[in-house]
């Protein structure tokens, strides 16, 4: 049977590292202790280390717990130690023999040190002659535990003095048997310790009893010795047994392993040792080192398994998976197209007509996200158009959108950002409903929208495909109805259920910073109800909800699946896309939203700092990069995310942005005075200047621009980065000559007779000779000629004379190629 090294290496009492040099000498494929070997193996191992044994025989000692082990070995080396300290005894004092016996040393040690503490009168007894020697054993064996406040000075100085002479006289014999036995090991480190601190404490007890000592002479000594020796077993009342199950978390270090089990560090370290574990007291251990060590003990190891509350993504999943009382729920639909294609149009008149009943004429509030409602049923919109924000929740983890609304002007047809818009919906896997608008239009032609997208896989339901094709007019509510209709069609196909009956989870569509009321943001139900009062762990922050808004600015205590709220409570702003879920109480929600703060904070530091091996390269020729710092400040969250993302993804060679700062608001001083000391340009989005930030930037020379389209804002900012770029140049062949004619003049070198062929050859130019096609040499004109006189350039057609600096070796035949660097424009 297959055995693995540090078995083996147990049995044959050999350390796992000897063990796996000698497999290794023997040529056997062994890596580390856990390296398992087979009958043949094993048997020449063993004969190498001089222990025979049947390969396949069952496993010895090793294998058996160490809880039966271990005792057999400890009343062994107690009994060693026993021997020896006969032996030295016998030598020294043979009346001391009586004393050897541990149980019998403890009793009277015991005893005797009850009587001692009870009359005070330790220095007496020590005097006599009598007491002396169970007042020694007292003074090894139970000094140390009892500790009796009266009889310390007396005892301690004592056992100070007795303690420090076995200490010189028997180190040799201790050592021997602590080789042997861990107790005695660990006697013999507690004994000076404790009695090196009872000497500074007893000053007067000590100088006392060390008088006293003194006075008896060797014969005191030896019974100390003697003594001393029988006492080592003492720690074992400390050893504790050994739990049954380890249970561990990994990356445990040897003292947590220590108090587990409840024995010695240094125990532990030996025992890894063994196995060819080199490790100190805190380093992290891996499983298996653990479940190693936990089997050499002879315990189960059990892998604790650690509930991380900051783990919110799993508890969403886990809340978006349930399947208990399933309900369906409105479908979510964000409405995607082309610039001035009317989107906005759209969500205006929906927000306008298909209002909740009873709240028509109710104040609309922008708070990202609205619900319509066509006959009893109820549909939720994103009122962020625009794939760039859709994308930009997408990237943080937030699939909110159940079907994408493709809106396609049919005056104008398919437009480049209405391809993105497809491909953003299709990566996210929603299914689209195509809206034709702007059919009142006189130029409208639905049929050629329809043509058109079909090569994007987007086949009307007449034309034998599966996609809803919808012709409306925004403007004017044309056949809008019939496009909820469909999107209800729709959202029936895909079941979609919740259970209301559990702890909300959703996500952030917008959020911001109320002076007033603090951080608020949007939230979008996706699983479960959500309460006012709910304690919420909202991406890297946390609260408690105070108060919940719908879309029609109505205070509301409760939250369906798919509804939109307007929350308050949190301690932070959160991100757009930033998930939510509900915690069972607020500590919790606080530990968790903390925890998640700092691993954020942790991450971000990393990921500036961190050098993949993949982007070595790009990092390295990043050192050389130019970048457009540039601050985005923008109403909403939701286009702060957008914009970044859009500006991170410009693809300039040899320029990047460096996004120095992003937020919500207006541009304020701050923003301006971080501008100027970072060389940014501020980017405003729907958002303006302060007085005073508008008057420092005019005096700081601060360039602040500001948009309301978000590819405007992309576009000036792609062109300041083409401003940075170097020029790029490129090699440009502007003519050749074929050399006829060779002239050799002994200062100038060797002239060169020949012709342009073609193009033109500048007395600038840079060279190249070519001999049988080969590049022979590359070099500059020393001179060029016409006749007699230094011309700037000779034409095609026309002889000539030129010399090459540097070089004289041309031969009749060569072709002398002429070529410039010349400046590309950056595309
Ligand atoms: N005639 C007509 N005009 C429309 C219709 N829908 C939108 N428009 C007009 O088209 C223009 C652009 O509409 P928006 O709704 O702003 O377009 P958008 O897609 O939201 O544009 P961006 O927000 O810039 O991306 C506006 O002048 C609208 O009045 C429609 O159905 N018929």
């Amino acid at each position: 049977m297959a055995k693995r090294i540090y078995e083996l290496a147990k049995e044959l009492d050999v350390s796992s590292k000897d063990l796996v040099t000698a497999a290794e000498d023997k040529g056997f494929d062994v890596k580390n202790h856990m390296s398992t070997i087979g009958d043949n193996e094993e048997r020449q191992l063993r004969d190498r280390f001089g222990k025979k044994g049947d390969a396949s025989a069952p496993k010895p000692a090793a294998a058996k717990p160490a809880t039966e082990n271990k005792p057999a070995q400890n009343n062994q080396n107690r009994s060693n130690n026993n021997g020896n300290a006969q032996r030295s005894n016998n030598g020294q004092n043979g009346q001391n023999r009586p004393n050897n016996g541990n149980s019998q040393n403890h009793t009277n040690s015991n005893n005797q040190n009850r009587s001692n503490n009870g009359n005070g009168q330790n220095r007496n007894s020590n005097q006599s002659g009598q007491s002396r020697p169970s007042n020694n054993g007292a003074a090894n064996g139970q000094n140390r535990s009892n500790n009796n406040n009266q009889s310390r000075p007396a005892n301690t100085s004592s056992t100070s003095s007795q303690n420090r002479s076995s200490n010189s006289s028997t180190t040799t014999t201790s050592t021997s048997q602590n080789g042997s036995g861990r107790f005695g090991g660990a006697l013999n480190n507690n004994a000076p310790k404790r009695n090196n601190n009872n000497g500074g404490r007893g000053g007067y007890g000590s100088q006392g009893n060390n008088g006293q000592h003194n006075r008896h002479g060797k014969k005191g000594k030896r019974q100390n010795q003697r003594n001393n020796t029988p006492a080592k077993p003492m720690p074992q009342r400390k050893e504790q047994p050994l739990p049954e199950v380890l249970v561990y978390s990994i990356g445990m270090n040897v003292q947590d392993i220590a108090k587990l089990i409840h024995r010695d560090t240094a125990e532990i370290i030996k025992k890894l040792f063994m196995l060819g574990v080199m490790v100190n007291q805190n380093q992290s251990l891996d499983a298996e080192t653990i479940e190693i060590l936990a089997a050499d003990y002879g315990m189960e190891a059990e892998e604790k398994i650690e509930v991380d509350v900051a783990d919110t993504d799993k508890f969403f999943e886990e809340a978006q998976n349930s399947s208990e009382n399933q309900a369906p729920r409105p479908p979510v639909v964000t409405i995607m197209g082309h610039v001035d294609h009317g989107k906005t149009t759209l969500l205006d008149y929906l927000r306008n007509s298909h209002v909740t009943e009873g709240e028509a004429g109710g104040i609309t509030q922008h708070i990202g996200a609205y619900q319509v409602k066509l006959q009893d049923r109820v549909i939720t919109f994103l009122d962020t158009p625009g794939h760039a924000a859709f994308t930009a929740m997408r990237a943080r983890g937030a699939d909110v959108t159940d079907i994408t609304i493709l809106v396609v002007a049919a005056d104008d047809g398919v437009m480049p950002q209405t391809i993105e818009a497809i491909n953003h919906a299709k990566a996210a896997g929603t299914p689209i409903i195509v809206a034709v608008n702007k059919i009142d239009k006189p130029g409208a032609n639905p049929e050629n929208v329809m043509n058109q997208l079909m090569q994007y896989e987007l086949v009307p339901e007449e034309f034998g495909g599966d996609t809803i094709f919808v012709k409306i007019s925004a403007k004017f509510g044309q056949n809008v109805d019939e496009l909820l209709e469909m999107i209800l069609l729709q959202a029936d196909m895909l079941e979609l259920t919740a259970n209301p009956d559990q702890k909300a989870a959703g996500s952030v569509i917008e959020a911001r910073l109320d002076k007033g009321r603090g951080p608020i943001a949007t939230l979008l139900v996706q699983q479960g109800t959500l309460k006012v009062g709910d304690p919420i762990v909202v991406g890297n922050t946390y609260g408690r909800v105070r108060t919940m808004t719908n879309d029609r600015g109505r205070r509301i205590k409760e939250a369906l699946p798919s509804t939109p709220v307007e929350i308050t409570g949190l301690n932070d702003v959160p991100d757009s896309g930033d998930r939510f879920i509900v915690m069972e109480d607020e500590k919790t929600a606080r530990a968790a939203g903390e925890e998640r703060a700092k691993r954020a904070l942790l991450a971000n530091r990393h990921r500036n700092n961190v050098v993949s091996v993949t982007d070595l390269f790009s990092q390295m020729a990043d050192k050389e990069l130019k970048s457009v710092p540039v601050i985005i400040k923008a109403d909403v969250q939701g286009s702060v995310e957008a914009l970044a993302g859009s500006f991170r993804k410009i693809d300039v060679d040899g320029v990047k942005v460096d996004i120095v700062h992003t937020a919500v608001g207006a541009i304020n001083e701050s923003d301006v005075t971080l501008a100027e000391a970072s060389g940014a340009i501020i980017i405003g989005f729907n958002v303006r200047p302060t007085p005073q930030a508008r008057q420092q930037a005019d005096s700081d020379e601060v360039d602040i621009r500001l948009h309301n389209v978000i590819y405007n804002a992309i576009d000036e900012i792609e062109a300041a980065m083409k401003g940075q770029l170097e020029p790029e140049f490129v090699e440009k062949i502007i003519g050749n000559v074929e050399v006829r004619d060779l002239f050799k003049v002994s200062k100038v070198g060797t002239i060169v007779g020949g012709m342009v062929t073609d193009g033109v050859v500048k007395r600038e130019s840079s060279i190249r000779l070519i001999r049988d096609g080969v590049v022979i040499y590359e070099g500059k004109l020393a001179s060029l000629k016409r006749f007699k006189d230094d011309v700037k350039e000779v034409k095609k057609g026309y002889d000539m004379g030129l010399t090459i600096e540097n070089y004289n070796d041309e031969k009749i035949g060569d072709v002398i190629e002429a070529y410039e660097m010349v400046e590309v424009p950056v595309k």
